[in-house]
């Protein structure tokens, strides 16, 4: 399988290199040359199959012959087996129509774990291969960093370096990222937002001099490596409730529009998806884009669901390249304005091309308070304020006789003060985290500067590799 750059002019590379690569030096996002299909036949066997053995099926036809399928499918079922739940992602039903697919049993607690303990191992099977060392760096609106700081510690050939919005993630994001004693791990409190700490990522991924010089490696959904290993769920949950001998939707919590992505590849690949759904909070740039065409950033809003805090959502620009008939210049002149502009007019074909496979609703706090509260009221479940945003989207576009499954992205104890003031009371933390209030905590504060950010993760990179040469 190769993979091309949705701005058309960086090489064209494998898996692995796209893995490592994170952003195409273009400044575009990797995608699959071909989209690989499943049979039917080969779908419906995948019911109540466990999900590392659907994740292998679906994984491997985008590694090719880049890895062996017997060491991939080890490394799938042991990032699997970092989770506490048997079934990895359940279903579980919310309505006579609605189902929630949990995607928070891993170890920090959000759907990122899925995706980040399979990219750990690859990219370290890959350093073992190489005998280089890394500098992997992420943005985070606070699971992304969490999940990455878990699945990289202690990791021998890699610093991890992190970039979090000061005071706009929840106390418990934070002390999951800043508790972490591990040498490599590397948290960076930037003074700005989410879509800040993002810029300054793919900035240094534009300096090519610096890139090389550190071996940088992002771990943000940028990377394909990160959507294609979201694939797995939507197979998994799709085939227990009946796909491919019926049709079934996905709401999505969205942000950075790379778990919907992941929804959109399955259904490339053959399932059959009626709808995705994407829902997100008041930083509804992506509903304005769907409802009037218009992708224009503002200012972000702080919410009780501060993982979608996010303007510019990164992944859309994979969904234009597919709208807009993978024209690569077409979709490079549309980012040029996003950046010198602040926003585009999405052409009406494109735009038609979209809508005719995504739905979008927003959910305002007082809405997302309300939906923790019901749901608990008639199910006794506890859910977070991004599955909560997920599921008022969701509820307004039930259609009879396609199940409707809302993505669970986080537990709800990552956001203790938003859920007492739904229910009055905050979720407990489980056992392995529950004295994540007494660690001590280590971060350096930062301002939102690429040239600052470069300084400390070139110094680091400096200071990391004299040390494994003594
Ligand atoms: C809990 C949670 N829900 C939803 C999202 C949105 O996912 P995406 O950025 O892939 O759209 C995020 C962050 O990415 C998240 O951490
Ligand atoms: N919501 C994310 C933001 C980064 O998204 P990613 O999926 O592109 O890594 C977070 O929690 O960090």
């Amino acid at each position: 399988m190769k993979y091309v750059s949705t701005r058309g002019e960086a090489p064209v590379l494998g898996f692995s290199d796209v893995l490592m690569a994170g952003l195409a030096a273009d400044g575009g996002l990797y995608v699959p040359e071909q989209w690989p299909t499943l049979s039917e036949a080969e779908i419906a066997s995948f019911a109540y199959r466990p999900y590392a053995e659907i994740a292998g099926r679906v994984i491997a036809p985008f590694v090719g012959d880049d890895i062996d399928g017997d060491q991939l499918n080890e490394m799938i079922a042991a990032a699997a087996a970092t989770f506490r739940h048997p079934a990895t992602t359940p279903v579980t039903q919310i309505a006579p129509n609605h189902f929630l697919l949990e995607l928070f049993h891993g170890p920090t607690l959000a759907f990122k774990d899925v995706a980040m303990q399979l990219l750990a191992r690859l990219v370290d099977r890959k350093l073992a291969e190489t005998g280089e060392r890394a500098t992997i760096v992420g943005a985070t609106s606070g699971d992304t960093g969490a999940a990455a700081v878990e699945a990289f510690r202690g990791r021998p050939n890699a610093d991890v370096v992190i970039l979090f919005p000061e005071g706009r993630v929840s106390p418990v994001q934070r002390r999951q990222m800043t508790t972490v004693a591990d040498e490599n791990v590397h948290v960076l409190a930037v003074e700005g937002t989410f879509d800040d700490c993002q810029a300054i990522v793919k900035d240094m991924f534009a300096h090519e001099a610096f890139r090389r010089s550190v071996g940088l490696t992002g771990v943000n959904s940028i990377n394909w490596a990160r959507i294609v290993a979201q694939v797995g769920y939507y197979f998994a949950a799709a085939t227990a409730l009946g796909a491919p001998h019926r049709e079934v939707s996905f709401t999505v919590p969205t942000g950075n529009f790379g778990d919907i992505f992941a929804g959109y590849v399955a259904k490339r690949m053959g399932l059959p998806i009626r709808r995705l759904v994407i829902a997100t909070n008041v930083n509804d740039i992506l509903v304005r884009a769907l409802t009037g065409g218009d992708y224009r950033t503002g200012a972000v809003t702080p919410t009780s669901s501060p993982s979608m805090d996010i303007q510019v959502s990164s992944n859309f620009e994979r969904l234009l390249f597919e709208a807009y008939g993978r024209d690569g210049a077409a979709v490079s002149g549309l980012m040029a304005r996003l950046k010198q502009g602040g926003g585009f007019e999405i052409g009406d074909g494109p735009l038609e091309r979209i809508r005719a496979e995504f739905s979008a609703a927003s959910s305002d706090e007082a809405a997302t308070r309300e939906t923790i509260a019901r749901i608990h009221r008639a199910t006794d479940l506890v859910i977070d304020p991004h599955t909560a945003v997920g599921v008022g989207a969701a509820e307004a576009h039930l259609d009879d006789g396609v199940p409707m499954v809302t993505l669970s992205t986080a537990h709800p104890a990552k956001f203790p003060d938003a859920v007492e003031a739904a229910i009055g009371r905050a979720p407990l933390l489980p056992e392995a985290l529950s004295d994540l209030g007494d660690r001590t905590e280590r971060m350096t504060r930062i301002a939102a500067d690429t040239a600052a950010v470069e300084a400390f993760v070139l110094d680091r990179s400096r200071a990391a590799s004299s040390e494994a040469a003594r």
